[in-house]
């Protein structure tokens, strides 16, 4: 059983990892805190995007010899596998840590898994720790491996009756582009990275446009192109295709006044999970019945 101490890591992690949001993919964003033996906050640190040192790296770089004895807190399983970082189920050995708690298995860890390789060396390992809330960070990413497209996100705003894009007029609708990769706008005739330059160069391989035909093709194309979530900015148009293939996981709507609200405000299907104000909008998080409960969207 983790510790209180561990799981007040574990928060911190978490809130780490979330720096890595809208930057990581196609990697997941994954933050790791190190203990000393003591249980002293020893090192910190996040996965800040694909060919850079993954959360652990950073973690164990920062904590230097503090971690020898000590626990490595971490919101996805170490990895098993030399890539364009060493393993850091290897580097954790390395560092002589006596312990890793873990919230979330990696769904594409390779082998046996950096868990049940640590286990096999000794180390105590503690997994399954606060996985909803790491959910909260990860669960796009891992969504986007379970259904093997991005997971979709469309915002819009309802004004005097009507549907239309957000992000250009409305300062909350446009911070969501820190949690996309990739924003598909203008009624498909614009399609880029969320906030430029963020990925890092040929991280991401979008299309520059949607031709507007096959829905389904594009999510494939740009899961392929590493886009692990995409923020549709528009009106119905533009939506309504996703909507009908069953590729509209969330919705976030701003709604600009109480008079005039089109029948209905939310397609189908969708369940409110927030209700807030946000300036002179309120603002509507939604999410797929059926993924509301439970495992939620991710
Ligand atoms: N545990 C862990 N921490 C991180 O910080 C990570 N980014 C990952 N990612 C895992 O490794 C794969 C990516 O490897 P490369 O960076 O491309 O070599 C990714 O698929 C995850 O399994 N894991």
């Amino acid at each position: 059983m983790a510790s209180l101490i561990e799981l007040a890591a574990m928060r911190r992690a978490i809130m780490l990892s979330a720096f890595g949001l809208g930057a990581t993919s196609p990697n997941p964003p994954v933050g790791c805190v190190i203990l000393d033996a003591n249980g002293r906050v020893a090192g910190e640190g996040y996965h800040e995007r694909k060919g850079l040192a993954h959360a652990e790296g950073n973690a164990l770089r920062a904590a230097g010899t503090a971690a020898r004895g000590g626990t490595a807190v971490v919101t996805l399983e170490p990895c098993n596998h030399v890539g364009r970082a060493p393993a850091c189920r290897q580097l954790l050995l390395d560092a002589q840590v006596a312990r890793v708690v873990v919230a979330l298995a990696d769904p594409t860890s390779r082998g046996r898994g950096g868990i049940a390789e640590l286990r096999a060396a000794g180390v105590s390992v503690e997994s399954d720790v606060l996985v909803d809330e790491a959910l909260l960070v990860l669960g796009a990413w891992r969504h986007s491996l379970r259904m093997q497209r991005p997971t979709l996100t469309w915002v819009y705003e309802v004004a005097r009756g009507r549907i239309r894009g957000a992000v250009d007029r409305i300062s909350a609708a446009e911070e969501l582009l820190w949690e996309a990769d990739a924003v598909l706008a203008a009624d498909g005739n614009h399609l880029g990275e969320a906030v430029v330059g963020r990925h890092g160069y040929g991280m991401l391989a979008l299309p520059r446009r949607w031709d507007g035909r096959d829905p389904a093709e594009l999510a494939q194309t740009l899961a392929r192109g590493g886009v692990r979530h995409l923020l549709l900015d528009g009106g119905l148009e533009l939506a309504e295709p996703f909507i009908k293939a069953g590729l509209v996981d969330q919705i976030v709507v701003f709604v600009a006044d109480p008079a005039g609200l089109p029948e209905p405000v939310l397609p189908g299907g969708f369940q409110m999970v927030e209700v807030s104000r946000k300036g002179d909008h309120v603002q509507v998080c939604a999410r797929r019945g059926q993924l509301v409960a439970g495992d939620s969207t991710h």
